[in-house]
């Protein structure tokens, strides 16, 4: 092990929120520096690594914030705490800019008024710590050891609370936490989620087995703590996976889901279905979205990858039909409900891989106006991007939490005869590095095909 301190001067921000600094001509990626500050850093060399760290701070940014230091275990979650909302919003802005600058102007990030406390899912994993207490909190990175995290700046302030109480009354009914290297025990996490606009609660005990010796009382105590849980899901999973959830789930408490309310319509929520995670941004970004498709009130429009129906049951007053494909069954009944709940009859549900059900839609030459799309943090693939533009419809809305794959979808999208009409970017996860950015592309004809 070799140990030196050199004074370095920041010269940008990696992906990951960590200063970039030169040491004898290497880039080296330094936690909680920011960019344009000098400081001393420490570099530990072992084996095969290194490991960084700021020994002091010379010149300060003046992006620069003190975060709460009450607050245990957050550094994991939360990479920009150390960020003002400006620094932030810029550090942002450039991430998104880098990528996707070459196919338009992208326009000024759309923030968050008060950044604290917008999870309204929170995951907790259950562990034993060293002195065999139970624990609860996220995997260090690369790791199975579990950091605990009793309270963070962007949790739900209830969620923290029902978390740390169900970590007491699993001691007292001797449930144990699971180890996932001896593959033994029996509570592996505990996931919270919330009605932002009900106040619904929802708790899911992801166990390793059903059989749960005391699950009455269990119970009993709990809403004892916290009358305000409406319900209460039992999710087995006995994988050895990094999957929280399984397949398998039973109702302990209440009707198995939640709902809650976004853009005037009410939306049920089952504990396997996608749901955005901050309800005020969430609005932002529909609003934003649909505001961009300038729509009459006469196309047809598809909402792929739809969740539980959120964009198509929101848009649905402004079109003739709205077609939502997504693989989750459980989202996809979720979406029927909700489409009946709302009293909504011009939205039509499939569940399906969304790229068989555009290569279906290809096929037929069915005319689909706008394709609202919003997939997961892989992107799409070739199937549903090669069927999209065989459907060429007029205009894409492509929604992601991740531009870097994003991009790599646009570069085939501009490829293939559209064009970027708007880029904004939306801070859907203030604290963290995670960006969502929506784009609007045209269609230019085959001629425009490069
Ligand atoms: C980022 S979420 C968006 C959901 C919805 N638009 C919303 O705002 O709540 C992505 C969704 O894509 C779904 N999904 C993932 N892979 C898919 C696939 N191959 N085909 C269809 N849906 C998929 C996920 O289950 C998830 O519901």
């Amino acid at each position: 092990m070799k140990k030196e301190q050199v004074k370095v001067k920041c010269i940008g921000m990696d992906e990951r929120g960590k200063g970039i600094v030169k040491v004898r001509g290497q880039r080296i990626h330094v936690p909680n520096l920011i960019e344009g500050e000098t400081a001393v850093v420490e570099i530990i060399q072992r084996k095969n690594f290194k490991e960084v760290k700021v020994v002091q701070i010379l010149e300060k940014s003046k992006y620069r914030v003190v975060p709460d230091q009450s607050l245990e275990g957050q550094w994991e979650g939360c990479q920009l705490q150390h960020l003002s909302n400006e620094g932030q919003a810029e550090f942002k802005q450039k991430m998104v800019e880098r990528l996707l600058k070459p196919y338009g102007k992208v326009s000024k990030i759309l923030t968050m008024d008060d950044p604290y406390h917008y999870r309204n899912k929170v995951i907790s994993t259950v562990a034993y710590n060293q002195k065999r207490e139970i624990i609860s909190g996220i995997y260090e990175e690369n790791t199975h050891r579990v950091i605990p995290v009793t309270q963070c700046m962007i949790h739900n302030k209830q969620a923290d609370k029902i978390i740390s109480t169900i970590r007491k009354i699993a001691k007292t009914y001797k449930m144990q936490p699971y180890n996932e290297d001896a593959r033994q025990g029996f509570l592996r996490h505990i996931l919270i989620r919330t009605g932002f606009a009900t106040k619904e609660v929802m708790v899911v005990l992801v166990v390793s087995n059903q059989i749960f010796p005391g699950k009455k009382n269990f119970i009993k105590e709990l809403l004892k703590v916290h009358p305000e849980i409406t319900t209460i899901v039992m999710n087995i999973n006995n994988r050895q996976t990094s999957v929280v959830l399984g397949d398998k789930e039973q109702v302990l408490y209440g009707k198995g889901y939640i709902e809650d309310i976004l853009c005037e319509r009410v939306f049920q929520i089952s504990a396997k279905s996608f749901y955005q995670i901050n309800p005020i941004q969430t609005e932002v970004l529909y609003g934003k979205a649909i505001e961009m498709a300038k729509l009459k009130g006469n196309e047809v429009v598809l909402d792929a990858y739809c969740g539980i129906g959120t964009i198509s049951l929101i848009v649905s007053d402004k079109v003739k039909e709205v077609i939502g494909v997504e693989v989750n069954k459980e989202a996809v009944k979720d979406a029927i409900k909700n489409a009946k709940r709302n009293k909504i009859t011009n939205a039509y549900f499939h569940q399906e891989d969304a790229g068989e059900f555009m290569v279906g839609l290809a096929k037929q030459k069915q005319t689909i106006h706008t394709v609202f799309m919003d997939p997961p943090r892989g992107g799409s693939d070739q199937k549903f991007l090669s069927s999209l533009v065989r459907l060429s419809p007029k205009q894409i809305v492509y929604i992601s939490c991740n531009p870097t794959t994003q991009e790599r979808d646009l570069r085939y999208l501009t490829k293939q005869g559209y064009k970027v009409r708007e880029i904004q970017p939306v801070d859907m996860f203030p604290q963290t590095v995670h960006v969502e950015s929506i784009i609007l592309m045209t269609y230019c004809g085959s001629e425009a095909k490069q």
